[in-house]
């Protein structure tokens, strides 16, 4: 696992979009996995910037979804389905057609999910995942205590993570008790894996990640199985990390021509 200690946000973002878009100069028709929360808007506005303003081509690149709430209606705003239409697939000047997502309105939602495992295997697998992590350390919305060889399911969430998400909805009882989610085991087929936490809020969960045993108790320590993981944190959310001095000077020595 790489940990890159980036000094706010805004370099977190650019530092990934430049990988993304490495990766779609080399695969152009990369699949790539995004994330919702607050945590990885900067990535996509990076990456959307370098579309516009720069030769990269991401016409041919495809777009897949980590997670969706189940039960709310077809085209509510905070469905992560909208979301990802909104904050990553319009404004890279893509359209549906280039998207994949678990459907979180189907009425058999086991099928839904087994569908949508297979879905993404018969796409080729997908090339780069974006994470973000919840205070509780889940990734997706594998909650603590989710099998970490778990493929697409339905989960329940915790108050915390309720709690947390109440701010994209009117009010606590809004927001969705059950989810679809990647499962750690289909989280871990993907070919990179990168994890971006900014805050003071996230510090315990990625140290917990990072430093912690592996532990179905801190989902996002499955990262530490991965051969290709990257976690980017900024100087807030990586305050917890005892060996932060040893990162710092691994990563300053890293060739310039190495990207994460
Ligand atoms: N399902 C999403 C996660 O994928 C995301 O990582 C987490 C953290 O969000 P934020 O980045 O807003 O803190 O929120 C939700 O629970």
């Amino acid at each position: 696992m790489e940990i890159v200690i980036v000094p706010d946000a805004a370099a977190g973002g650019e530092l990934i979009a430049a990988a993304i878009a490495d990766l779609l100069t080399r695969k152009p028709d990369a699949l790539l996995g995004v994330a919702t929360g607050s945590t990885p808007l900067p990535i996509y506005q990076a990456l959307a910037a370098r579309a516009r303003d720069t030769a990269l081509d991401v016409t041919r690149a495809r777009i897949c979804q980590l997670d969706e709430y189940v039960g709310l209606p077809q085209g509510h705003p905070e469905s992560y389905r909208s979301v990802v239409l909104r904050e990553v697939v319009e404004p890279l000047g893509l359209t549906e057609s280039s998207f994949m997502g678990p459907d979180g309105s189907a009425e058999d939602i086991a099928a839904a999910c087994l569908a949508y495992d297979r879905a993404l295997a018969e796409a080729g697998g997908v090339d780069l995942q974006l994470l973000g992590i919840g205070t509780d350390g889940h990734i997706g919305f594998n909650e603590p205590c989710s099998s970490l060889a778990s493929r697409t399911r339905i989960k329940t969430l915790t108050q915390q993570t309720r709690v947390d998400n109440a701010r994209f909805f009117n009010n606590l009882d809004e927001v969705p008790h059950h989810v679809i989610t990647q499962g750690i085991g289909t989280i871990l087929d993907a070919r990179h894996l990168v994890l971006l936490a900014t805050g003071e809020a996230k510090a315990d969960a990625v140290a917990a990640t990072v430093e912690g045993p592996l532990s179905a108790l801190v989902p996002a320590s499955a990262l530490q199985l991965h051969p290709h993981a990257t976690v980017v944190v900024d100087e807030a959310a990586a305050s917890g990390l005892k060996l932060a001095d040893y990162f710092r000077a691994t990563y300053a020595a890293k060739p310039d021509w190495q990207l994460i």
